[in-house]
């Protein structure tokens, strides 16, 4: 049944409080998994990053697309190898993934973002030396117990943070929209998983909020049993429940981002439900969750 104009009005009201709270703060959003796939899902993050820039927030979108890269290096005839959880990136899977993320993806979402009523920039990790990177190695443990560490090719991790770039966009109106590719000493490109470019970025700003979109309601118990949902979880807790299997894949990378940036000063931190409509406006402007806050 559609809402009376009196409803209609409530629910603006409810929202007022929050609408108060976060004037002027600044939001990073991971956007990936599903609602980057979904059309109605697509519209729904659109609407909501729009509605809260309009509202007077600072919202800052940190993309991934790992699906739709895996999908273009198939048609290419390469396959994708991942090493806990980061893909093996030679140089040419390197150019196809910047192509992807920066000269696809991240216009894309720059183009959605204006067809939603909104103003946003695109900008890569080179765009004013914003993301400076090293590459990374990744240390595994091997049969015998010892440890090894393997070249993942131009896989990197960031070493530095330049938010000027991202401060003179804001202040000139626009929502920043970032592609999770570093730039190396050399000016060479590196690939970086998107969750830890949004939580480094979400300190590097002194971010209110990082929130990070997923295709599960947030961390699981028991993830066999989607009622489950952790909707507090204390830093404290997160080894235990590494070691003991409960959060395992690409969830560590993402509780782990959570931790780095309320050690670095971020006030709150969210991995929600992507698959929800509108689940961003639910975790900012109402008291429901929808899914799992990591707390200090
Ligand atoms: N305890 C847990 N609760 C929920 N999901 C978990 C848990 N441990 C591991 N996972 C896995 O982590 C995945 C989310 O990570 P990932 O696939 O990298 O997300 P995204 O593609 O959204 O960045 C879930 O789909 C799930 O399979
Ligand atoms: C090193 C590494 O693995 N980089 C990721 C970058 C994209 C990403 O993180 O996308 P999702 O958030 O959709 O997974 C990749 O190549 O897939």
């Amino acid at each position: 049944m559609p809402l009376s104009p009196l409803e209609k009005t409530e629910i603006l009201i409810e929202a007022l409080p929050y609408i108060r709270q976060f004037y002027g703060k600044t939001v990073v959003i991971k956007y990936g998994g599903h609602a980057m796939t979904n059309c109605d899902l697509k519209r729904a993050v659109m609407q909501d990053v729009v509605l809260m820039h309009l509202v007077g927030m600072r919202p800052v979108i940190v993309h991934g697309g790992g699906p739709e890269i895996t999908g273009m290096l198939k048609r290419l005839g390469k396959q994708s190898e991942f090493v806990q959880g980061q893909r093996v990136t030679d140089a040419e899977t390197m150019e196809i993934v910047e192509m992807v993320l920066v000269g696809k993806i991240n216009k894309e979402i720059v183009t959605n973002i204006h067809r939603y009523g909104g103003k946003a920039i695109g900008l890569c990790g080179k765009d004013g030396g914003l993301i400076e990177a090293q590459k990374q190695m990744a240390r595994v443990l091997q049969e015998d117990g010892s440890e090894v560490d393997l070249d993942l090719g131009f896989v990197g991790r960031v070493e530095r943070i330049n938010p000027g770039i991202i401060e003179t966009v804001i202040a000139e109106g626009y929502i920043p929209v970032v592609a999770p590719i570093g730039v190396g000493p050399d000016g060479e490109s590196y690939n970086i998983n998107a969750d830890l470019v949004a939580g480094e970025l979400a300190v590097a700003l002194q971010a209110d909020k990082l929130v990070l979109l997923t295709d599960v309601a947030g961390i699981l118990a028991d993830r066999n049993d989607p009622d489950s949902l952790i909707s507090a979880l204390e830093v404290g807790r997160v080894p235990e429940l590494i070691r003991r299997g409960v959060i395992e894949g690409g969830m560590i990378p993402k509780v782990n981002c959570c931790i780095r940036a309320l050690e670095g000063g971020v006030k709150k931190t969210h991995i929600i439900d992507g698959r929800i409509p509108h689940s961003i406006l639910l975790e900012i402007f109402t008291d429901t969750g929808v899914g799992t806050m990591v707390v200090p």
